[in-house]
């Protein structure tokens, strides 16, 4: 798989992802999420696409497991690289999510490689803790959803930099590790609470970053995007 950064499109609409991507000149790896999604459909990933980036389809898809099976069979089709799910969903809504990709994917086509989220970049575990009630440690709780969704037959996990290294101890280098929450030093945390830095990533065991405000709101996105990508491969 591409391991540059996955750049994070969290735009409101078409106009605003292609007054971005054109000043780039080269093939990235982005991600269209939910706030994208939600405006532009399926059309905008195919659009993407066709412009020649990989892509990470991030729904996060968490209900019954017949419902995400089909939904995931329709996804397949867009021939996207990386779908998720929520770990929390279950096993059974796992193995169901992985059966209707590889039934949607085209004959000839790879299959996108499944990954689910386990505690979302922006939780803390005092909060997991008095909202979820989840009476473990925050990285005993990412740990026990990283190795369902080894169990499940997925291809890794979404989780924050600081769980990572523990997750490729438990679950092997080969089980993915996608670290959102990157920022540059110094940079505005935002909304997230567990954050690190993309040198911080490379050495604490990320597979992979995924990195959104620090460059689409900086005020040169394709300097921002350089400096990002010179810290992860370093
Ligand atoms: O699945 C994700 O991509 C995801 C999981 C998670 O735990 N935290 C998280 O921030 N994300 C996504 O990663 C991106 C992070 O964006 P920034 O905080 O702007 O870098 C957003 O598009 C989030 O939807």
């Amino acid at each position: 798989m591409n391991t540059k950064p996955i750049l994070a499109l969290d735009f409101p609409g078409e106009k605003e992802v292609f007054d971005f991507l054109q000043q780039f000149n080269e093939p990235l790896f982005v991600k269209i999420g939910m706030e994208l999604y939600m405006q532009e459909g399926p059309t905008i990933v195919r659009k993407v696409k066709d412009l020649g980036h990989d892509i990470f389809l991030d729904l996060k898809l968490h209900d019954i497991p017949n419902t995400v099976g089909s939904a995931m069979k329709g996804l397949a089709k867009l021939g996207v690289d990386l779908v998720n799910v929520h770990a929390a969903g279950g096993r059974p809504m796992m193995e169901a999510a992985l059966e209707g990709l590889e039934a949607g994917t085209p004959a000839g086509k790879e299959r996108p490689a499944l990954i689910a989220v386990t505690q979302l970049t922006s939780t803390t575990e005092e909060q997991m803790q008095a909202e979820q009630k989840i009476a473990l440690s925050l990285q005993e709780s990412v740990l026990h959803y990283a190795g369902l969704t080894k169990q499940a037959g997925l291809q890794g996990v979404v989780c924050s930099v600081h769980e990572a290294k523990a997750i490729a101890e438990v679950c092997g280098d080969e089980f993915l590790r996608v670290t959102p929450g990157i920022r540059l030093a110094g940079g505005d945390a935002h909304d997230q609470k567990r954050i690190a830095t993309p040198d911080g990533a490379k050495r604490d065991g990320s597979s992979l970053i995924v990195v959104g405000r620090a460059v689409t709101g900086a005020q040169d996105p394709v300097a921002a995007y350089k400096i990002v990508n010179e810290l992860w491969e370093a």
